[in-house]
């Protein structure tokens, strides 16, 4: 029997037959390849029972297709762009999303630097005309790249492969790049311009390398393009609706500037009357930046292995919507996460009305390390009360606080405490009032070892009771009698109280949950005045 069904979903589009073959070789995995999957009913169909979904660019998984597969666990792009899978959605519903950065990186710099020879020589056209029985040299007069100045926006890896070509070629290479260091730009050897509209009017050629956000969509306008030198010519391998096609189109109709290579369309395919696909100067591809042998067997292999080692260990890789977690990283920090998920529940039985900051406190080794996912775990332990235990996960977690108004905090103690490693997650309101639960590990045993001010040392097991009483006698006995009535036997035992008559906290470990009831019963005991239960 099959645990796993993964679906490789694509419009003709398919991943690499070695990528298939590595995930058809799981004995626990059903896999299914269909790349007619264009429509998104189709697609919805497809994946109804899918743990995990594979595409490339052509099937799109949108917020319908997400919701749609309530067993979806992780969805893998063989590629760098994840503009066709609805991330914040996925996020929303605990769904990994994965890409592979870098595998296609190499094609897809040669495929743009391709487009700018062929535009610079008009390849395509010439070729065209030999076919069509002409030798026609005189129309076809170019110009060399050689001297010119090159703009790339966008200097991640693509820019940066494509960067390195055109400094061979002799070109003068300046980089807008809002993320890029000094440091990176000067080991590239080329000028950073950190203002947009200065780095295009320099432009013989422009590269664009970036992904398409809010931020980036038509970032080459009509206005822009009315500053760039007539002599410009523009390629764009990375994303269409970076820049206006229909704007580009009036452009080089117009003459404003001198050409356009591109990869990418607002529109894809575009359809016929695509005002774009009658504009003078251009060489077009359908999209096949990363359409090569070694591009695709590189991220047909990877994106099959990530999502092997997802399914089976767990494992994390190049996520977009989560921190990554190796199997050595989830072997360390495993029990931390069970444990910060404890702790985060339990605190949230504590917390005062409308606590709104939820603060870890790592102190010891723990803190020495990336408490990224043991965060989330906490967090999600405390959320679970607010919204239930199926609603939120390691990759909502995050957005869950942030729609209920909760704010999260972290800081670190690095030198040496009490104990080794300490976990102490406090939960605060507006007014002040706060709760906080403390906990570390002792000879590998998780241990809770403060509740508020209380110094107490349980082990979190079975079922906890947590009374909070007066320090008088005869209080025990009180508990005691009441648990033992009905019929609920305590296992283990710790107080700790303020000082003496005052305020004492009793942890209790049962071997069986009371039922409301029982604590109904308990609450009513003079001296008691809270009584929290938490099975663990
Ligand atoms: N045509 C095709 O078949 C392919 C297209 N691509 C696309 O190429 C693009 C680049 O890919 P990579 O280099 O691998 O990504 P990358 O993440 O290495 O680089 C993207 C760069 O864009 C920069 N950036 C972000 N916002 C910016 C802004 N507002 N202005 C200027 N720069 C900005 C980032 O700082 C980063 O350096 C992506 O959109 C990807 O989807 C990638 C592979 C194949
Ligand atoms: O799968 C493809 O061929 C498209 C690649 C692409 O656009 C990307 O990786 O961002």
């Amino acid at each position: 029997m099959s645990k796993f069904n993964i679906l490789i979903a694509g419009n003709n589009d398919p991943i690499s037959s070695k990528g298939i073959d590595l995930l058809k070789a799981e004995p626990s995995f059903s896999v299914e390849v269909n790349m007619n999957l264009k429509a998104e009913d189709a697609m919805i169909e497809a994946s109804r029972n899918a743990h995990a979904i594979i595409v490339r660019s052509g099937a799109k998984v949108t917020a319908k297709v997400l919701e749609a597969a309530p067993n979806l666990k992780v969805v893998g792009r063989a590629g760098v762009g994840v503009d066709n899978i609805d991330v914040p959605v996925a996020s929303k519903r605990g769904v990994v999303v994965m890409n592979t950065p870098g595998g296609n990186t190499i094609s897809t710099a040669e495929q743009a630097f391709t487009l700018m020879m062929a535009l610079s020589r008009k390849t395509p056209q010439a070729h065209a005309t030999i076919v069509g029985g002409k030798w026609d040299r005189a129309k076809f007069k170019g110009t060399e790249v050689y001297g010119k100045t090159l703009v790339v926006l966008g200097m991640g890896r693509i820019g940066a492969e494509f960067a390195k070509r055109a400094k061979a070629f002799g070109m003068t290479v300046i980089a807008y790049d809002p993320y890029l260091s000094k440091n990176r730009a000067e080991s590239l050897g080329v000028t950073l311009c950190e203002d947009l509209d200065a780095a295009i009017v320099q432009a013989d050629y422009i590269t664009m390398h970036m992904p398409l956000t809010p931020d980036t969509k038509h970032m080459i306008n009509a206005k822009r393009l009315g500053t760039l030198k007539k002599t410009c010519r523009i390629i764009n391998c990375a994303r269409g609706g970076l820049i206006d096609d229909a704007a580009l189109a009036q452009a080089l109709t117009d003459g404003t500037i001198a050409g356009a290579a591109l990869d990418v369309f607002e529109v894809e395919p575009p359809p016929a009357d695509y005002p774009l696909l009658s504009a003078p100067n251009t060489v077009f591809t359908p999209h096949l930046g990363a359409s090569t042998e070694e591009a695709q067997e590189n991220v047909g292999i990877e994106i099959a292995e990530v999502i092997k080692a997802h399914l089976l260990q767990g494992t994390v890789v190049n996520a977009v919507n989560m921190p990554n977690v190796d199997p050595k990283v989830l072997a360390e920090i495993g029990p931390f996460l069970k444990f910060g998920e404890l702790l985060g529940r339990l605190v949230s039985q504590f917390a005062p009305a409308r606590a709104n900051v939820v603060r870890i406190n790592y102190s010891g080794k723990v803190g020495s390390g990336d408490t990224t996912l043991i965060s989330r775990a906490v967090l999600k332990g405390f959320l679970e009360r607010a919204v239930g235990a199926e609603q939120v996960n390691y990759i909502n977690a995050n957005g869950v606080a942030e729609n209920l108004g909760i704010r999260f905090t972290e800081s670190r103690l690095t030198e040496p405490s009490e104990f080794t490693d300490l976990i102490e997650v406090v939960a605060k309101n507006d007014s002040g009032d706060a709760a906080s639960i403390a906990g570390t590990f002792f000879a590998g045993e998780p241990r809770i070892v403060r509740v508020n001010s209380h110094r107490i040392e349980a082990r979190p097991e079975g079922t906890l009771l947590f009374i909070e009483n007066i320090d008088r006698p005869g209080m025990i006995a009180a508990y005691s009698t009441t648990l033992g009535k009905n019929q609920v036997n305590i296992a283990d035992m710790s107080l700790s109280r303020d000082k003496e008559s005052g305020k004492a906290l009793t942890l209790l470990t049962l071997d069986s949950t009371p039922g409301a009831e029982v604590i109904a019963e308990l609450e009513k005991i003079q001296g008691i005045s809270k009584v929290h239960c938490v099975a663990i």
